[in-house]
């Protein structure tokens, strides 16, 4: 069986972080593991406390899993401090995973500072460079180059930038701006568009965790770049047209995909 890891955040109420990257492995029929850097007291309202995860035992969940299993491909979610991606940094640097997925997280939807200020430049200048692939939004996009961004034209420039600074493709994501969903992947050398009719519902926590573990599931079953990230992109847009009306806030999206795929269309049962 293909392994992926996501080296991430627990979120108590499962919509984000940790929780939505190991079920969006499992419906990729990929196994799961996590290397969990900081625990976050959190639900579909807003983050109401964060405690970060002693650097020590970041290392060591990592060595843990390492010296084991092998692990087809890794997923970077929030990393919160400079001390935890000084960690992270180090353990991906000795054991050097194939497959690097980096979804930049900074800000919750509710607008908590999920990464302190003062990690940004550590986060570009250390966990860049190891990704295979980086995921920005584009509020994630303008922070890294510190440019406004507000067309397509500019979305291409900032990934032609971000590549620049290290990452091997990079994936900005246009789900804040109006109108339709576009996403533009490029490798380097190459633009693919990927483009869903947006979808009207406010029950999209946990979206970019869901979007890039999908990426990291499809990678590690083997995928090309371009077809993990075409997959992914069915798979988010699946997983919000079907998204929860759990809690008073912003849902969560649902993780049932491979149903679909064999052809279901309604679930078997009530939800
Ligand atoms: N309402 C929507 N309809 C269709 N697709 C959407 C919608 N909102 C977001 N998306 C898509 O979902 C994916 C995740 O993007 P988004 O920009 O929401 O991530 P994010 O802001 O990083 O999420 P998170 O809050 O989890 O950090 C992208 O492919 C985006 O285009
Ligand atoms: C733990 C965690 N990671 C990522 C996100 C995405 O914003 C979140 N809300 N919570």
């Amino acid at each position: 069986m293909k392994t992926a890891l996501t080296i991430a955040g627990s979120d108590s109420s499962g919509g984000a972080g940790i929780q939505a990257d190991l079920k969006t492995f499992s419906a990729h029929g990929v196994f799961g593991m996590s290397v969990i850097t900081a625990i976050t007291a959190q639900n579909t309202q807003g983050v109401f406390g964060v405690q970060d995860i002693d650097p020590s035992m970041i290392t060591k969940q990592i060595e843990a899993i390492f010296e084991d299993i092998f692990v087809d491909s890794v997923k970077i979610g929030m990393v919160s401090k400079i001390e935890t991606i000084e960690s992270v940094y180090k353990s991906l640097s000795y054991y050097k995973p194939k497959i690097v997925v980096l979804d930049p997280v900074m800000v919750s939807k509710s607008g908590y500072h999920l990464l302190q200020e003062e990690s940004v430049n550590y986060l570009i200048k250390y966990l860049l460079p190891l990704a295979s692939i980086v995921t920005p939004n584009i509020p994630e996009a303008e922070i890294i180059l510190g440019t406004n961004i507000c067309t397509v034209k500019d979305m291409e420039s900032a990934a032609i930038n971000i590549h620049k600074m290290g990452a091997k493709n990079v994936l900005i994501k246009g789900g804040h701006l109006k109108g339709d969903s576009i996403d533009i992947l490029y490798d380097g050398d190459i633009f693919t568009y990927l483009h869903q009719d947006r979808i009207d519902t406010k029950n999209t926590h946990g979206t970019g965790c869901t979007l890039s573990s999908a990426i990291a599931s499809n990678l590690a079953r083997g995928c090309s770049m371009k077809d993990a990230v075409k997959e992914a992109k069915v798979y988010i847009t699946i997983a919000i047209k079907h998204s929860i009306e759990l809690g008073k806030g912003v849902g969560p999206t649902h993780h049932f995909y491979q149903l679909y795929k064999n052809g279901l269309t309604s679930y078997p049962f009530e939800y």
